[in-house]
């Protein structure tokens, strides 16, 4: 899946890409890094086509109902509780499938019976999280799936998406959190000033700059 010498303005005249190419690799979990406002989310939009644009430069992409997107801040209807709103998910595109809540994670059995509206933020970001993980697709995006989450459930998260790739899947996830990455199955694309600053391995990215962790790599990228 790769996007092709792409460059891109905003609504307001601003140049947000300048013929930039990215390479995303199948079967993988791959990170878009980059500061805030570089251009991570409209990326995803982008492919999702949520932002409508016509004959973007992206090859390989899956067509959009191959692909599952969870949005930060995705609206979900208050008055459903947790249980119906992953029922309903599953629905969309395996209708008749028999759910259990019983499938359900402990963290979310706990709360199966609450409203969606009675829920935490956090609360509300998982149950999402794990409707999009339901649906079966080719390629995921997720927009910084563990913000606002605690630790323990931010690794139950990575561990969740780590099963998507282990059945095959493809990832592209934005993140500000290096941790409890797949390491061994992760490809780091750092955006920066419009373009490409960096595109590999996470020990690539290490060796690159000298360093023994992702985040004090990233640091030392042009991010
Ligand atoms: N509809 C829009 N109209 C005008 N500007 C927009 C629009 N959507 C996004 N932008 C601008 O595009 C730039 C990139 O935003 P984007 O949300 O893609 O960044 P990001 O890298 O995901 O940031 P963050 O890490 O903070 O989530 C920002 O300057 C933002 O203000």
């Amino acid at each position: 899946m790769e996007i092709q010498n792409f460059s891109y303005q905003l609504p307001d005249g601003r140049q947000l890409f300048d013929h930039l190419s990215v390479t995303f690799d199948p079967g993988k979990v791959n990170l878009l890094l980059g500061v805030n406002g570089v251009g991570k989310t409209t990326l995803l939009d982008l492919i999702a086509g949520v932002s409508e644009q016509r004959d973007l430069p992206f090859v390989g992409f899956p067509p959009m109902n191959r692909m599952a997107y969870q949005m930060q801040g995705a609206p979900f209807t208050g008055t459903a509780t947790v249980s119906e709103a992953i029922r309903m998910m599953i629905d969309l595109d395996q209708p008749g499938h028999h759910f259990q809540e019983a499938e359900l994670p402990a963290s979310l059995q706990e709360i199966a019976h609450s409203y969606f509206r009675d829920l935490s933020g956090g609360q509300r970001r998982l149950v999402i999280l794990e409707g999009v993980c339901r649906l079966d697709r080719d390629l995921y995006l997720f927009d910084e799936p563990e913000s606002g989450l605690d630790v323990k459930v931010a690794v139950s998260v990575m561990d969740r998406i780590n099963q998507l790739i282990t059945r095959g899947k493809t990832v592209i996830m934005t993140t500000h959190q290096f941790h409890h990455l797949p390491v061994d199955r992760v490809k780091i694309q750092v955006l920066a000033k419009k373009h490409l600053a960096f595109s590999g391995t996470p020990a690539e990215l290490m060796a690159a700059t000298g360093t023994d962790s992702i985040e004090a790599a990233y640091l030392k990228t042009d991010a």
